[in-house]
């Protein structure tokens, strides 16, 4: 991976994203549009030529799973169907490395929009993460869009999405007393996930508005519900 034409991108953006989602919801005009349990959601309303593109923030707390395995299932195209309801194909176009793929999406059409695609890089990787006493690391999945000759945007059938998300999950580990052996009641996984989606063409500002609001909450519960589901009879991957 590290000598593709893409790596010093996929490098810099998957950083970049891990600094972006450890930031606080304190400043920068966050506000909360969702709550459900742990989860919080929060967005930016902002438009780039007339286009909602709400920049959106989810923090959440999931127990019994690690920051690994969340990653894990995010990532993998093999299982990507099964959580993902919004989407009508996934194709891998490109393997760049074992852990970073390039992912060509059709999304479900939202109407009155035109029905849309997604060209994006997938790039997961363990972060070691200084400040955590546990010494617990992170990991992250980047998602990114790129561009491919052999799938150019605007074929005439989809309209082309532009993409930004990122999942960030810490794992954090409560002992069990005597030295006896973890189990997953004893582990939660602090979830932060980022999106900002360029719709790629005019669709309503009140209709986007409207899916953000309900796909997203949608969206989180459900793969995370997922994750829980796939790993409780598993052994734990650390
Ligand atoms: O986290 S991922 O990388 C998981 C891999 O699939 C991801 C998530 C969401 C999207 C996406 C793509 C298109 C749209 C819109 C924009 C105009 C018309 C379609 C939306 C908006 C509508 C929002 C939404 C939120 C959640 C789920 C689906 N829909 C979201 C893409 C990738």
């Amino acid at each position: 991976a590290c000598q593709h034409r893409l790596w010093p991108e996929i490098d810099r953006i998957s950083m970049e994203q891990l600094r972006y989602a450890r930031l606080g919801v304190g400043e920068g005009g966050w506000q909360l549009f969702a709550e459900d349990g742990e989860m919080k959601m929060y967005k930016r309303e902002e438009e780039v030529n007339g286009m909602v593109v709400d920049p959106l923030k989810a923090c959440h707390m999931v127990r019994g799973v690690t920051g690994h395995e969340m990653c894990h299932y995010f990532f993998s195209p093999d299982v990507r169907m099964d959580w993902e309801t919004t989407v009508e194909q996934m194709t891998v176009i490109e393997t760049i490395a074992e852990d970073t793929l390039v992912f060509l999406q059709v999304h479900k059409r939202i109407w009155p929009a035109s029905q849309r695609d997604s060209l994006f890089w997938s790039h997961m990787r363990q972060v070691p993460d200084h400040n955590d006493r546990d010494g617990h690391d992170i990991w992250i999945v980047c998602n990114h869009s790129t561009e491919n000759p052999d799938f150019p945007s605007n074929n005439g059938k989809f309209v082309r999405v532009t993409l930004t998300v990122c999942l960030v999950c810490q794992t954090f580990i409560d002992p069990p007393k005597d030295g006896a052996q973890i189990v997953r009641d004893n582990i939660t996984c602090k979830i932060t996930y980022c999106s900002v989606v360029n719709p790629g063409g005019w669709a309503p500002a009140s209709v986007l508005r409207a899916v953000y609001k309900r796909e997203y909450p949608k969206f989180l519960k459900r793969f995370t519900a997922y994750v829980i589901d796939q790993c409780k009879e598993k052994p734990i991957m650390f």
